[in-house]
């Protein structure tokens, strides 16, 4: 097998190739035959009503749920191929609500972002901890590093949660729900960091997200679940308009143009 690629690696094989995944939880078919494919440096994100499927997604990609059948492959790898250190050299992922240690520092949690790189039974190299120095510094952290992470307000904690993963250095980043928490300032800081590395280092992003304008704003694709199955995908212009919104959401929307794709206004219902 090739050793796993690295951030900045030219590449030809699709960072995520998902054929025919499904998926049954509790009895219950939860995805329903998906195929996904995420170019290397794309930024690709799944929408959908509540209960469609797409932190499973997610889990089901990053490696971290086996599926009953179909298959994913990252970087032209199947995820079965990779040990467990080789898929956390390559795949980071920032879950929907992650467990928080006890009493465990930010900086020892963002370092746990370094692990596939410590060797078993050694210590944390200068180099892990810049790159950890360096993440918190960018998301305006380093005033935390010495605090119990438990002790953060939500918003502040799911900054963590994404430096831990941005501290990984892998090629894929797995992002669900990741700027939930935050408030409108700092969601677009933290999506324009999240671009800019894109940029820079070619990273390749597969997110979630409820806000829809944002979700068009920031992606390449969007990929509309419902039900355990994609009903659309494409450019934010084709997947987010009134009339794919209306059924699969349920819900009354304006679709207006903006500089960065099309921004979804919730409408009420005209009183009677
Ligand atoms: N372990 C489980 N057993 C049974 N059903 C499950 C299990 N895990 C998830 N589900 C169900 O699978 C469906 C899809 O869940 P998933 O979390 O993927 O949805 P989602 O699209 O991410 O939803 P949301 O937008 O609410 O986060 C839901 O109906 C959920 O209740």
């Amino acid at each position: 097998m090739p050793p796993p690629p690295s951030a900045g690696e030219p590449r030809t094989a699709p960072a995520v190739e998902a054929d025919g995944l499904r998926i049954t939880l509790g009895g219950a078919p939860i995805l329903a035959g998906v195929d996904l494919s995420v170019a290397t440096g794309e930024w690709v994100t799944v929408i959908g009503p509540n209960g469609a499927g797409k932190s499973t997604l997610l889990r089901a990609v990053g490696g971290l749920l086996p599926a009953d059948s179909g298959s994913v492959s990252l970087f032209g790898t199947p995820l079965p191929r990779l040990t467990r250190r080789e898929r956390a050299r390559i795949v980071a992922t920032v879950a929907q609500s992650p467990v928080v240690p006890a009493g465990m520092a930010v900086l020892d949690y963002v370092l746990l972002g370094r692990t596939p790189y410590i060797p078993p039974l050694g210590r944390e190299s200068a180099a892990d901890l810049a790159a950890v120095h360096d993440v918190l510094d960018r998301l305006e952290l380093s005033r935390f590093a010495a605090r119990p992470l438990v002790t953060l307000s939500g918003g502040e904690r799911q900054r963590v949660f994404l430096a831990r993963a941005l501290a990984q250095g892998a090629p894929l980043l797995l992002l669900d729900e990741p700027t939930s928490a935050l408030d409108i300032g700092h969601q677009q800081e933290v999506l324009e960091l999240i671009d800019q590395l894109r940029r820079d280092d070619g990273l390749t992003v597969l997110a979630t997200m409820h806000d829809l304008s944002v979700a068009g704003e920031y992606a390449d694709r969007l990929v509309l679940m419902a039900g355990g199955r994609v009903v659309a995908a494409g450019p934010p212009r084709d997947v987010l308009t009134a009339e794919l919104l209306s059924t699969h959401y349920q819900a009354r929307v304006r679709v207006i143009d903006g500089e960065h794709g099309p921004l979804v206004v919730p409408v009420r219902a005209p009183r009677v």
